[in-house]
């Protein structure tokens, strides 16, 4: 049976090597911590669909290899993504530091819109902790993205961090700042029936809702 959603969002996992990125997506997908995750290569895919804003949304989800040696294959993938989960590791503040370029990349080669959530990751070790949350938390206020703290070991606010992301997406088509049909949004309508209602209403001069939009998908 084919899976029914209302839309499709294409997300990224970006950050420094070691962060937990792959772990954050295994906690999201299985719902239990991977203990021998190993160093991604290139670039790996998951998908699973959430429910938030009472739309079903399917997440196509990018976990990028952190380690600089990829970055020319991994940088290949960002184009036309809706979202991304930018992880850092609270017990390395070097991989706090780097936040900045990841945020660079990620607005100039997906998309100055891109709705990034940012993910303080490892929050199980807190003896650890390098970086504090309110400081993190003003990085995320003055860089205007989201903020949560995570862990893949616990699973402490992984489902969270997708779902905020997805639901910061919907609320901005609903309020017309983004555009799901621009070429590269990373958003796709969720049925071919859609399609059709659109090209129905434009034959007859009418804009579909964003209501009449999900109804059919
Ligand atoms: N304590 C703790 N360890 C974690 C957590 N997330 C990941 N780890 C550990 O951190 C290490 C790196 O995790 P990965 O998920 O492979 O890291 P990554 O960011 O995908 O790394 P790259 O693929 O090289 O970019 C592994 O040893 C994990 O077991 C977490 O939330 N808490």
């Amino acid at each position: 049976m084919s899976e029914r959603y209302d839309f499709l969002f294409k997300f990224l996992v970006i950050g420094s090597a070691g962060v937990g990125k792959s772990c954050v997506l295994h906690q999201l997908l299985n719902n239990k911590f991977n203990d021998d995750s190993t160093h991604t290569i290139g670039v790996e895919f998951g998908s699973r669909i959430c429910n938030v804003g009472g739309k079903s949304i399917k997440l196509q989800i990018w976990d990028t290899a952190g380690q600089e040696r990829f970055r020319s294959v991994t940088r290949s993938y960002y184009r036309g993504a809706a979202g991304a989960i930018l992880c850092y590791d609270i017990t390395r503040r070097d991989t706090f530091n780097s936040l900045t370029d990841w945020l660079t990349d990620a607005k100039t080669l997906a998309s100055p819109n891109i709705v990034i959530v940012l993910c303080g990751n490892k929050k199980d070790l807190e003896a650890e902790r390098e970086v504090t949350f309110l400081e993190a938390s003003r990085f995320a206020q003055e860089n205007e993205i989201l903020f949560l703290e995570t862990s893949a070991v616990t699973g402490e606010n992984v489902e969270d961090s997708f779902n905020k992301c997805a639901k910061s997406i919907l609320t901005r088509i609903e309020a017309g700042e983004i555009d799901p049909e621009r070429m590269g949004s990373g958003i796709q309508y969720g049925d071919s029936a859609l399609r059709q209602l659109r090209s129905t209403n434009r034959q007859r001069n009418v804009t579909p809702t964003i209501e009449d939009k999900c109804k059919c998908a």
